[in-house]
């Protein structure tokens, strides 16, 4: 990794950090906020492709390992990683890896900027919800006690939230691709 990744990475970590100055949501049947962070994982992971953007999201992890306020509502410290949203906020970096490594694959330099933009979607979706779900739902369902089938369908009230930050990250990576382009993809 080259001095010039290093700062992506770390660009897109105070972006992730930026966006957790808007207030979490707590929807009261689940002990989760809907967050705007989630949305920087995937704009890292359309922009920056999978290592990179998954440093950035470490390079947050390790903020808030620190005790820095940088999780939504200002929270921060060990604490967040023995907490119920524990398994999404690791998984931050997995659905970060996993959103660029698609955006590496899907997206190529000769497609039309519809297919890029759909391909972008789709590897958000993936990454940012599939494989994010997939640690968040098993550690709340461990860590709250409450059952994967009510961890599951309580973490259902995110889906419309993150499937606008899906849209809005394929918007926002297509856009860096044409004016900026930082992803490795296929010509
Ligand atoms: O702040 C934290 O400690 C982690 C919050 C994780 C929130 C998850 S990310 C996926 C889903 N979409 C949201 O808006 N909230 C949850």
């Amino acid at each position: 990794m080259s001095t010039r990744d290093l700062v992506l990475a770390a660009l897109f970590a105070a972006i992730i950090v930026a966006l957790g100055l808007l207030p979490p949501i707590y929807l009261g049947f689940i002990p989760v906020p809907i967050t705007a962070q989630s949305l920087g994982v995937m704009m890292a992971g359309v922009v920056l492709g999978a290592r990179r953007s998954a440093v950035a999201v470490l390079i947050v992890l390790v903020l808030v390992a620190i005790g820095l306020p940088v999780l939504s509502g200002g929270r921060g410290g060990f604490a967040a990683f023995v907490a119920p949203t524990s398994g999404f906020l690791i998984g931050w970096a997995f659905a970060a890896f996993a959103t660029g490594f698609l955006s590496e694959r899907l997206v190529h330099s000769d497609q039309s900027g519809l297919v890029q933009t759909v391909s972008f979607f789709l590897a958000a979706m993936i990454g940012g919800i599939v494989v994010l779900y997939a640690f968040g739902i098993l550690y709340l369902a461990f860590a709250a006690n409450i059952g994967l089938t009510q961890a599951f369908v309580g973490s259902m009230a995110f889906i419309p939230g993150d499937v606008i930050k899906a849209f809005v990250a394929a918007l926002v990576g297509r856009a860096v691709m044409v004016g900026y382009p930082l992803l490795p993809v296929r010509i």
